[in-house]
């Protein structure tokens, strides 16, 4: 486990810091600027809940830090193999900017940042008059972890008891399996946690989160039939009521063209408001990293129904190009709290700009 907690100093700033124009996680801070190897994943926050102020992990184990970064890169092979290869005793010309652009293009990284980075990395190299192909790549490199870092950012813990997440996405984006890793992640926190099962279109699913929450020890809320919104509200309730300090909330994959369950989710999204002034805390859009440039469609139309606070950008050990978060990044900036490279619990990890943009250039 490569995650722990940092009490951080409480600040009004960061909770009213927008989901649409997040805090680059390179703030000042501190902790971190003394603890600089390891990347925090969950910050608690010093009130009202009992968690202890500092809580260090084990020691972070090299070799799983290392095979996490294995496979991130891995999976980013096809679209590092493309970028990387131009670079190579290229002369730093037209040919080479349009080869660029289309690497881009491809690496799903859209129009807008594409434009973006090319412009950037032409003014720099004439800027600092680059002539060696190396120095232009990790000028580009340079380039694009600023474009990524405003979208690192820590999900803290602690502000609220309890803590109340809603976790959205389309079918089958990794919603529930990043439900199970999260749950994990928090109970190695000393954080309880109350799931709600808001799949009631399937059985399956719900049974699942049951089979799943009885083998971890967390308590899941589900019903037979009828209203994700009514299992929202009463596992909220419940977990007022028990000192449960996080509640995850997961719902029925959907299309952003099925107008009607859009709808279905502000509504749970409204009930949960009402069973809990200023819940959900946490509205989060897992995305699988495979969709290419729709997954920025999918931020964009979650994003205008319920207002999201982050992503989880699943599957990137797959056939994933990566780009996206650039076209994220550069048209609907919201934090990425997490990306993940497999089905294992280690396997979700926090994003960090500067490993991510390390994988993909290599
Ligand atoms: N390779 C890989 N597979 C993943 C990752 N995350 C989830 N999966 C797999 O993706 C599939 C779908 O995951 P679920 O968690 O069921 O997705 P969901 O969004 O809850 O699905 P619905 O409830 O049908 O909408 C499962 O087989 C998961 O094991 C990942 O990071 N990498």
């Amino acid at each position: 486990m490569f995650s722990f907690f940092k009490k951080k100093p409480k600040t009004d700033e960061v909770a009213n810091i927008p989901a649409s124009a997040p805090q680059p996680a390179s703030q000042p801070d501190s902790q971190s600027a003394s603890q600089p190897i390891l990347q925090p994943i969950l910050q608690p926050h010093p009130t009202p809940i009992s968690t202890p102020d500092e809580i260090l992990p084990p020691p972070e184990s090299h070799s799983a830090k290392q095979s996490w970064l294995t496979r991130l890169k891995n999976g980013l092979s096809k679209t590092s193999n493309n970028l990387t290869s131009l670079f190579v005793g290229a002369k730093i010309d037209d040919d080479l900017y349009e080869e660029l652009e289309s690497a881009l293009l491809m690496s799903d990284a859209g129009m807008e940042a594409t434009l973006y980075l090319l412009d950037e990395l032409k003014k720099q190299v004439k800027q600092q008059k680059l002539t060696d192909s190396e120095q232009v790549k990790t000028a580009l490199k340079n380039i694009f972890i600023e474009l990524l870092a405003p979208l690192e950012r820590s999900l803290e813990l602690g502000r609220h008891q309890p803590m109340v997440m809603m976790i959205a996405g389309v079918n089958g984006a990794g919603k529930t399996t990043t439900i199970g890793k999260l749950a994990k992640h928090l109970q190695a926190h000393h954080q309880s946690v109350l799931l709600a099962a808001g799949d009631t279109f399937r059985a399956a699913a719900r049974e699942q989160l049951t089979v799943w929450g009885e083998r971890n020890n967390v308590t899941v809320i589900s019903q037979e039939s009828g209203d994700p919104a009514a299992v929202a509200f009463d596992s909220v309730n419940s977990a007022i009521a028990k000192g449960i300090n996080v509640v995850m909330v997961d719902t029925a994959g959907r299309l952003p063209s099925q107008l009607h369950l859009m709808e279905e989710l502000k509504k749970i999204k409204r009930v949960v408001t009402k069973s809990m002034e200023g819940a959900p805390h946490q509205v989060i859009l897992v995305i699988d990293g495979n969709t290419g440039q729709n997954a920025l469609a999918q931020v964009k139309a979650f994003d205008d129904a319920l207002g999201l606070t982050g992503l989880v950008i699943t599957k990137l050990d797959g056939t994933a190009k990566g780009g996206i978060l650039a076209a994220i990044a550069k048209t609907r900036p919201i934090p990425v709290y997490f990306i993940g490279v497999g089905e294992k619990i280690e396997d979700l990890q926090p994003f960090n700009a500067r490993e991510f943009v390390e994988a993909l250039l290599g």
